[in-house]
């Protein structure tokens, strides 16, 4: 599908890098949120580079029009469905996540940062940007939660974050190649490598975590390991505390379960941490601060995105103001 003109135009221009950072949404849910989250993140530590957003044709217009309303680049993908079997995913939705390799059709720019919707960025990341080419970098994932409890590596209590801890057994052939999560990772798109991960995963049977094996699987030879502070799994914090410095943490992945912050409860197991609630919080006060709002190059914010309330303040859509979910950050530090 030969990129839209438009994009084409708008990369060129204000881009002449041609580099953006890109996510992917599905649905017509409140990942929504994340995604505006992670765009005023970005704005908020001054990154150089747009925020494409990769949507499946069941992202509402009212949604696709709020992210273009905070500067974001939206481009429609076709999914991306495994072949047929029987697996089990580890979340029955990982299915939709394979979508995610159409970024790789996006060869109207050079070299691209993907972070999942329920990424925030704390702290300027652009210098991955100048990464060498060739390689494809992410952050190491850990074995220790119960997503993993389906692989060897979790029964014997093996995890990469610490091999020293259980030794990998002889008898259970070669320890595991190193394994990365597949929620923020440098690659360049390529319609080449596009093509050949759509063919190789015709032939190959799909995993638990979906597009996150599979990428693991294809791209084995050039992964390169960033350090943790690109992407904190939140569980390394009660998993691997030895390995992580929050105040050098620059990323944050919101992936343990109950840690999404526009769904935060507190309820689920390791959501009443201090520093669970201090990161959900960091999370709230940059999407609810207007100060981050993109204002477009006449200086305001995108009439047709927003209607003024009563008493004139910015009323954005109802997806993204629905009361059950009203601000929820936790009273905590
Ligand atoms: O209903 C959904 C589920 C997932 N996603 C996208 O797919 C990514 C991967 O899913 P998720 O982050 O939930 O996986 P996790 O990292 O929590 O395992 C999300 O961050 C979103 O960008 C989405 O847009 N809508
Ligand atoms: O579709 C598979 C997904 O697999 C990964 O999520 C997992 C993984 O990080 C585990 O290690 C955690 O235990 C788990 O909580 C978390 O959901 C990616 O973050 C996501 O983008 C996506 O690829
Ligand atoms: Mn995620």
């Amino acid at each position: 599908m030969a990129p839209a003109a438009v994009d084409l135009k708008r990369a060129t221009d204000s881009n002449p890098k041609k580099k953006a950072y890109v996510t992917f949404l599905a649905g017509n849910g409140d990942y929504v949120k994340g995604v505006v989250g992670l765009a005023k993140g970005l704005r908020k530590v001054n990154s150089s580079y747009p925020l494409v957003v990769a949507v499946l044709p069941d992202v509402p217009v009212e949604h696709r029009r709020v992210l273009e309303s905070q500067g974001c680049i939206v481009r429609e993908i076709a999914p991306v469905y495994p072949p047929e079997s029987q697996t089990q995913f580890a979340m029955a939705y990982y299915v939709i996540n394979y979508s995610k390799l159409r970024i790789w059709e996006f060869i109207e720019y050079e070299k691209m940062i993907y972070l999942d919707g329920d990424i925030q960025v704390f702290d300027i990341i652009d210098h991955l940007f100048d990464l060498p080419d060739g390689y494809f970098y992410a952050v190491m994932d850990c074995f220790c939660e119960k997503t993993w409890s389906h692989t060897p590596q979790y029964k014997i209590g093996y995890c990469q974050q610490l091999p020293e801890k259980v030794q990998w057994p002889a008898d259970m052939g070669p320890k595991p190649s190193l394994f990365f999560n597949a929620g923020m990772f440098v690659f360049e798109p390529n319609i080449n490598t596009y093509h050949d991960l759509l063919n190789t995963l015709r032939v190959t049977s799909p995993t638990p975590f979906a597009e996150q094996d599979f990428l693991n699987l294809y791209f084995k030879d050039i992964y390169k390991p960033l350090s943790l502070i690109y992407n904190l799994v939140l569980a390394m914090l009660w998993r691997h505390p030895e390995n992580v410095d929050l105040e050098q943490v620059k990323v944050v992945h919101y992936c343990a379960a109950g840690s999404k912050p526009w769904r935060y409860t507190g309820k689920e197991e390791n959501m009443q941490r201090e520093d669970i609630k201090m990161l959900v919080k960091k999370w709230w006060d940059i999407y609810n601060d207007k100060s981050l709002d993109y204002k477009n190059p006449n200086g305001n914010m995108a009439a047709h995105m927003t209607t003024a309330g009563n008493n004139g303040e910015m009323v954005l859509p109802s997806a993204l103001t629905d009361p059950k979910v009203a601000v929820c950050a936790p009273s905590a530090a």
